[in-house]
């Protein structure tokens, strides 16, 4: 017997989880509010056995009513499920694991974020002695990102001054947790430090910020449903750069991109908004918007392989340098060759394709969020055009947007925010 943990949202929005046993199965299934979705190695015969039994449709009924979540009186919807072994062991890949978290994510906050009323700006959070220490602290969150961001920075003057308040509080949160294994102290962080971190972070959602820039968080989080797992799961992921520094196939490093960027898709959708005449899933919203993490991640990677190198690190997939007749030397000699040209083609396609996925996610945003998003994954999808125009020389060359093209990048973005508005006939 296999057991199957799902997730659950009653119609009063409570999240609720049971257990059901299934029969031994290899796949992994996921189930979502209307549909049952089979992931990994589908199509084998106990799997059709099982469809033709239970029928795509009441697997997820017969496993509401088996876990004991789904009483007469009570119906309710399936919105996620973990399958585990007897020993407990998982059997998902990344992907699955992460579209999970998705799940979780877009049945936490479905209704709060297409009502009107996240778009009303809620009071600030009261903090003894001094009135403006907000403001101040706002402000000191904006020039962080001015400084250490300037794309990024440029994109939230396209947003909602409270947005943009918002985004600058993640930002910063998001900066000095990288900061941890990237910065100047990085030498002396340790798995314990990562942990006293997290413990902050807990207070900060309890409303007990640490010093200024965690109090413009914990008022953000006042304001917006931002939910803290990206967070911690963002701090998983620098705890994964303590102990790995190579990534034996995508599975591995599609985690480590979800850990440190694909998260922070998760934490600017509540802020962000979904259009409330938008027709899209909640999940797929989620869903386009960790793409767009990924995305930026992959690309990231692609633009500092030789960056990386130099600290001892490739964050490329072992098996795939592999099969292209690579190694961790031929990246440490930094010498562009045939071999190296096809392999990079190949990162570059599948991080386009996930820029690919995010763009079909923007239109559905509130409209004030559409062009700062736009615009911000059009520069960064373009630094994939810049290694190719290096001809893939991210060895001793840094890829780089020069303003002239963000400008010319700048009509897209303002014609895609606008196209969603226009009636299709
Ligand atoms: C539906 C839909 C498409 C919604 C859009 C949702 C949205 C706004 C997604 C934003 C995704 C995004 C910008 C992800 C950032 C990914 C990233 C660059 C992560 C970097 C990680 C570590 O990398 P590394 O150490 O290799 O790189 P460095 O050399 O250190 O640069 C990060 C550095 C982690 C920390 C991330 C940040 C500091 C960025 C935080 C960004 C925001 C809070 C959102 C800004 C959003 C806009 C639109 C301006
Ligand atoms: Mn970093």
């Amino acid at each position: 017997m296999s057991i199957c943990t799902l997730w659950v949202v009653s119609p009063s929005s409570e999240v609720l989880s049971g257990n059901v046993f299934l029969e031994p199965i290899r796949e992994s299934y996921h189930f979502s509010d209307k549909s049952l979705m089979y992931n990994g190695r589908v199509k084998k015969s106990r799997h059709q056995r099982r469809r033709s039994r239970y029928g795509v449709g009441d697997l997820s009924s017969f496993c509401l009513r088996e876990s004991g979540l789904e009483t007469p009186g009570r119906r309710l919807s399936v919105s996620s499920s973990i399958i585990a072994t007897p020993a407990g062991e998982m059997t998902m890949t990344s992907e699955q694991k992460v579209y999970d978290v998705v799940l979780k994510q877009a049945a936490l906050i479905n209704r709060q974020l297409r009502s009107r009323e996240n778009l009303e700006v809620k009071p600030d959070i009261i903090l003894p002695g001094n009135a403006n220490v907000l403001n101040e602290a706002y402000d000191r969150c904006r020039e962080v990102c001015a400084e250490y961001a300037k794309s990024f920075y440029w994109g939230t003057q396209l947003m909602t001054p409270e947005r943009r308040l918002a985004i600058w509080a993640i930002y910063v949160w998001c900066r000095r947790t990288d900061e941890l294994v990237d910065g100047p102290n990085a030498s002396h962080i340790n798995p314990t430090a990562l942990d006293r971190w997290e413990a902050r972070l807990e207070d900060v959602f309890k409303g007990q910020p640490f010093d200024m820039l965690d109090a413009a968080l914990s008022d953000t989080i006042t304001k917006y449903p931002v939910d803290i797992q990206p967070f911690r799961d963002m701090i998983e992921g620098m705890r994964m750069d303590l102990k790995k520094s190579r990534y034996k196939n995508f599975d591995e490093l599609y985690l480590y991109c979800y850990y440190v960027a694909g998260t922070v898709g998760l934490m600017s959708v509540p802020v962000m908004g979904i259009a409330p005449e938008s027709k899209a899933t909640t999940e797929s919203v989620y869903n386009a918007a960790l793409s767009l993490g990924i995305a930026n991640q992959l690309t990231n990677i692609l633009r500092d392989v030789g960056e990386d190198a130099r600290r001892g690190r490739v964050y490329l997939p072992q098996d795939e340098l592999a099969q292209a007749g690579l190694s961790d030397e031929d990246i440490f000699a930094g010498k562009v060759t045939d071999k190296w040209r096809i392999f990079m083609k190949k990162q570059i396609k599948r991080a386009r394709k996930f820029y690919d996925d995010a763009e079909k996610g923007v239109p559905e945003l509130s409209s004030a969020s559409r062009l700062p998003v736009w615009a911000a994954l059009l520069f960064y999808r373009k630094i994939l055009d810049e290694i190719e125009a290096n001809d893939y020389n991210n060895f001793t060359k840094r890829a780089y947007v020069n303003k002239a093209k963000k400008l010319l990048a700048m009509p897209v973005a303002c014609a895609k925010s606008l196209s969603f508005m226009i009636p299709q006939t």
